[in-house]
């Protein structure tokens, strides 16, 4: 088998397009192109939900990435020496990675935007809270085995991800700090809603397990009623760091409220606990109105599906202590797809999540799918990967020194700028606008060269 070295050359794509598990060399971003004038990626499809039958042409994304190679490198003997410090400052080979950055990641939570779609067409609020709800909690649904650390977006990176004939929606994530790192994340849905979020990861490594507390507030709103949801994320635990097999625990709570009707929704995640392993992964939740009356119960879980059941008499307060309410018979909101096929040899990773690193014309010069280490990772070089790293990371500090010695120039984003806002009153960074008609004219000259 031969390979590339892409580290001397990093506009070359290195592409599997089937199955196989060796990976292919594929030279220059042109392998969609097949032998009739139509790029292989689109398969026509019959659709005859209109009553007649109507030839459509549909993207067809792929559904496997190259196996995960197996050397057995301990985690432990790589940062036993890292107590208490910040997982993004402990330096790890790419070995505990999985192929996708974080701000892929980040867009891996719209894999079931069909909720919100849902939620937009509800007459009843509190309704729509139930599914906001059951969105938040659904995006946790693939983390119990995806270990894999996603790789820290270089400063400037950009993940696009343009479903918006597929799924209604665009999505834009832009790496806006380094130190420490944070990402923003703006969605628009031509189904009713848009979400946007800021969001900066603290960790902590403990010995037994590390934490992750994402910070941030995530906000929604429906284009046509204006309601305006906003809640933050859980913890994430993963445990077995010395011994065993890795594996994520979701424990807090999660407070989702509708600062329009002053609705809300506090969801619980149970910490797994080895004496009641009923409660392992359990979400429980109260949907309460403007008045602090319980008017839904949710229960399910994070790995599994959320159901919603409606109070009938709607007389006592919601309180801490009660947790038993007379319901009607409950109505199942949210339900896991299944793992894709061999799913276990590819990172555990989900449908949408293996799509979301394959290559596609048109996007940013900065988007995460150009990255050439995660490319490499990918395709299972991992040597390869590692010193590509190596040498971009060299390459983003020598820009930091170049900016700092100009004026004590700070960073500026692309695509993001600084508001505060009006119902949290912090600031953050929100869209500003401009990527998307960058991407129509093709012309990226605006953008940095990271890669
Ligand atoms: C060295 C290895 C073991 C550490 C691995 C840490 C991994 C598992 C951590 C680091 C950052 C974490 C992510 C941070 C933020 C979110 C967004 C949320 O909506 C879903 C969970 C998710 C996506 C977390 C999943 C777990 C995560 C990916």
């Amino acid at each position: 088998m031969e390979f590339f070295n892409a580290a001397n050359d990093s506009s070359t794509v290195i592409t599997v397009t089937d199955c196989s598990h060796a990976p292919h060399r594929l030279s220059g971003g042109n392998h969609s192109v097949a032998s009739g004038a139509l790029p292989n990626n689109w398969s026509q499809e019959e659709d005859g939900s209109l009553g007649y039958s109507v030839q459509q042409w549909r993207r067809v994304r792929r559904s496997c990435i190259p196996e995960k190679p197996n050397p057995s490198l301990s985690l432990w003997s790589v940062i036993k020496t890292c107590l208490g410090k910040e997982l993004c400052k402990i330096p790890m080979p790419v070995n505990f990675n999985e192929p996708l950055s974080m701000l892929q990641r980040l867009s891996e939570d719209l894999e079931y935007s069909e909720l919100l779609d849902r939620a937009a067409g509800c007459h009843s609020s509190v309704e729509q809270l139930c599914y906001v709800a059951a969105f938040s909690a659904s995006s946790y649904s693939t983390t119990a085995h995806r270990t894999g650390k996603p790789f820290n977006p270089l400063l400037g990176e950009t993940y696009e991800l343009d479903r918006l004939e597929e799924s209604g929606y665009r999505s834009l994530c832009e790496q806006v700090s380094h130190h420490p790192p944070a990402a923003a994340h703006h969605v628009f849905s031509q189904r009713g809603w848009t979400l946007w979020q800021e969001i900066t990861i603290d960790s902590k490594f403990h010995g037994k397990c590390i934490s992750v507390m994402p910070l941030g507030t995530i906000h929604l709103q429906f284009h046509s009623s204006g309601n305006h949801y906003t809640w933050s994320k859980v913890t994430s635990t993963v445990h077995n760091i010395i011994l065993g097999k890795l594996w994520i625990d979701q424990s807090g709570d999660i407070n989702i409220v509708n600062h329009v009707t002053k609705e809300s929704c506090r969801l619980k995640f149970s910490p797994y606990s080895y004496f009641s392993r009923d409660a392992s992964r359990k979400v429980t939740g109260v949907v309460t109105d403007s008045e602090n009356r319980a008017r839904f119960v949710l229960s399910g879980t994070w790995d599994d599906k959320i159901e919603s059941a409606k109070i009938v008499e709607s007389s006592g307060e919601a309180s801490e202590q009660r947790t038993v309410y007379p319901t009607e018979a409950p109505k199942q909101l949210w339900k896991k797809y299944p793992l894709p096929e061999n799913a276990e040899n590819m990172y555990y990773f989900s449908s949408l999540a293996l799509t979301l690193n394959e290559p596609e014309d048109g996007v940013g010069p900065t988007d995460s799918r150009l990255r050439p280490d995660q490319r490499l990772m990918e395709a299972g070089l991992w040597d390869e990967a590692s010193a590509e790293k190596q040498r971009l990371e060299e390459q983003q500090r020598e820009r930091r020194r170049r900016r700092r010695g100009k004026e004590n120039e700070g960073y500026h984003p692309l695509w993001f700028e600084r508001r505060t806002d009006c119902i949290t009153g912090e600031t953050s960074y929100v869209y500003k606008g401009g990527y998307w008609e960058a991407k129509e004219s093709q012309d990226w000259s605006m953008c940095p060269d990271i890669f």
